[in-house]
Parts: structure tokens; C-alpha cells; sequence
């Protein structure tokens, strides 16, 4: 089990790029941390993105690009971190921990569907549709991901799924396994596509193979300090999953199926005080995740991680496997 703290940060600034002028931006790093803890992330992060706030990143830093703006992040945390920086609400990049660094775009379509081999009463099983949210991560930067997604919002936006080729059960595990392999070709370096089926559910198809999530809100008290004072914080729960895809369903396991077993472990979380749930150790982000995933992994044993956010900016991400 490993546990990664998530601190997010925002900053505005202007900078001129080789595809245009001077220009703003409201740009947001989260950083990803697994050896300073929440408080010094924060910590770090605020130091290394106030230096920036309301400035001409032209006159700090070379060419700042979103690639050497997150290097340059990277190097004022002063300690080994990954990144995720937006430079607009639909691109930035991912800087892993190893400086690996990767352009991502967040794009959709707006389609509808069916489930054709649920069982009969399923709310999936009818006719119903989705603004398909897609998130595509790879090497190549964001005009040529742009490019290579061109086709596929061609043959996706205001169609019936079920009636393209290699679609004809298109659950978000298939459509993201379909891009997958639809983008290889020109995209050598995609690592990683992201299809968000709703706010609160969707599927990633990476080299590893298949993870998909389900997301819960729960609002909760916790203590505050050491008087007995409490505070209050709405969470957010996004849980994961990996494994393989079911050949008839299509599915690795219901969004339902998982809210429904997280259920009783929400009634218990929801509007309660979080120091007092029987086996609790810790209240912090990272504490309340461990007592979900001791919880749940016996009756979800494909539970992957878990994200654990208490508000927009702060959470913890527990890692179940080494591998996703
Ligand atoms: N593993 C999968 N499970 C389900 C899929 C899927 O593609 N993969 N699809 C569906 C439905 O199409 C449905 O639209 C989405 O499911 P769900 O998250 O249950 O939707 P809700 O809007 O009811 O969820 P809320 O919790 O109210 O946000 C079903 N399962």
C-alpha cells in the first residue's frame, strides 16, 4: 500500500508563445508527493507558485512553454514530485517523478447508447446518451494529439454507438479500449486515454490494461485541534478498479454494483464525525482512505486506489497494487 499526497495550486501569469502573442493564462499544478506529507506539499507548492502569480513568465523563464513551466515547478519543489499543470481547462501536461513529461488534451463527444447485454430493468439497457468526456495523454504535443483525434470525434459525435464497428456493446470500458487502439497509430507515444462516461464514472486504458472509477460525495466532521474543536469538509471519494473486462458485459464491474457495495460504508461516513467510526486511525485524508480501503477490499477485490479529496485543493491517493 502506498500512500501519495495531492496538493493543487493556481496562479495567473502571461506569457507569449510561438503560436501566439502575448496572451493570459489561469493556470493550476497539482503535485503529486509521496514523501512530504499534506501541510508541507501545500507548503512547497504555495512557495513555488507565488513567485509566479499576476507576472510575464517571459521575463523568469525561457521559452515557458507548458513543458518548461512544469520543469521549472518541478525544480522549485525542490523535492521529487509529479505534476499535473493546466494551462487551459482543455490542455497541460503530466510530469512524472522521473521527469518523464507528457502533453495532455481534454476533449469529448456527444453521443447515444445503449447496453445491450445488461440485465432486464437496467437503466443502461435503454436507449439514453452522454456528453462523453475524453482525456488523451501522450508524448506528442497538443496540436499533433488534436490531430489524431480529429477522426475519431468525426465518427463519434451525434451517432448511435452501438452502430459503429467494434462498438456494437459500447460501455466505457470498450470505448476506451476502442480509442486505445484506434489513436496507436498516430499517436506512438499515447500513454494513456481517459473516457469520463459521467461526472462520476469512466474508464482509463493505459499499457497496463483496463482501471475504471466511481466517485461518491460525503459531507463530515473532523476534528480540528487538539482543544476538541471540529471542522467540517465535503469529501470527495473516487474509487478505483482494475482488472480484466468481462467478454459479455463489457464491463469490469457495474458503476452501480460499486455504489451500491460503498453504500453502507457512505451511510457511515455521510454526516457523521469521522473520529468516531469504529478502526479509524487517522482523520486526515490518507487516514479516512485506509479505513475505506480495509472496509471495502473484501467485498471489492479489484479495488485498485483510492482518492480521498477534502476540498478542491488538498486529498491523498492510496495505492492498493504497485502497478496502476
Ligand atoms: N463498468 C461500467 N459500468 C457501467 C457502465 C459502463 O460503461 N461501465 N455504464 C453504465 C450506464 O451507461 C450509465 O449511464 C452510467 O452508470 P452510473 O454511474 O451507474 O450512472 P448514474 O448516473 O446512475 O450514477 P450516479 O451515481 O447517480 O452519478 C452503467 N454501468
Amino acid at each position: 500500500m502506498r500512500t501519495t499526497h495531492l496538493a493543487t495550486c493556481g496562479f495567473e501569469a502571461a506569457r507569449t508563445l510561438p503560436t501566439a502573442g502575448k496572451h493570459g493564462h489561469s493556470f493550476f499544478v497539482t503535485a503529486e508527493s509521496r514523501v512530504a506529507d499534506l501541510a508541507e506539499l501545500r507548503e512547497r507548492l504555495t512557495y513555488a507558485c507565488a513567485p509566479l502569480d499576476y507576472r510575464d513568465l517571459d521575463t523568469m523563464i525561457a521559452s515557458p512553454s507548458d513543458a518548461t513551466l512544469a520543469a521549472y515547478l518541478a525544480d522549485a519543489l525542490g523535492q521529487p514530485c509529479a505534476l499535473n499543470l493546466r494551462s487551459a481547462p482543455d490542455r497541460g501536461v503530466d510530469l512524472d517523478e522521473d521527469g518523464a513529461l507528457r502533453h495532455w488534451l481534454s476533449t469529448g463527444f456527444e453521443a447515444a447508447h445503449q447496453l445491450p447485454n445488461v440485465e432486464p430493468g437496467h437503466q443502461c439497457g435503454r436507449l439514453h446518451g452522454h456528453g462523453f468526456r475524453v482525456r488523451l495523454v501522450a508524448s506528442e504535443d497538443h496540436a499533433t494529439i488534436a490531430a489524431a483525434w480529429q477522426p475519431q470525434f468525426e465518427r463519434l459525435q451525434h451517432r448511435y454507438l452501438n452502430d459503429i464497428a467494434g462498438l456494437e456493446n459500447p460501455t466505457s470500458e470498450v470505448l476506451a479500449d476502442w480509442l486505445w487502439q484506434g489513436l496507436a497509430e498516430p499517436l506512438p507515444g499515447l500513454s494513456k486515454v481517459e473516457v469520463f462516461e459521467t461526472h462520476t464514472a469512466g474508464s482509463r486504458r493505459d499499457a497496463s490494461g483496463l482501471t475504471i472509477w466511481k466517485e461518491q460525495r460525503f459531507e463530515a466532521a473532523v476534528p480540528f485541534d487538539a482543544a476538541g474543536h471540529y471542522t467540517g469538509h465535503s469529501y470527495l471519494v473516487r474509487l478505483y478498479l482494475a482488472g480484466e473486462m468481462d467478454k459479455v458485459s463489457g464491463w469490469l464491474r457495474d458503476f452501480g454494483e460499486v455504489k451500491s457495495l460503498f453504500k453502507p460504508l457512505y451511510k457511515r461516513l455521510d454526516h457523521n464525525p469521522l473520529d468516531q467510526l469504529r478502526g479509524i486511525e487517522r482523520t486526515d485524508c490518507a487516514g479516512i482512505a485506509a479505513w475505506i480501503a480495509a472496509k471495502l477490499t473484501p467485498l471489492l477485490p479489484e479495488l485498485s486506489a483510492i482518492d480521498l479529496f477534502e476540498n478542491a485543493h488538498e486529498g491523498a491517493r492510496l495505492s492498493l497494487r504497485d502497478a496502476r
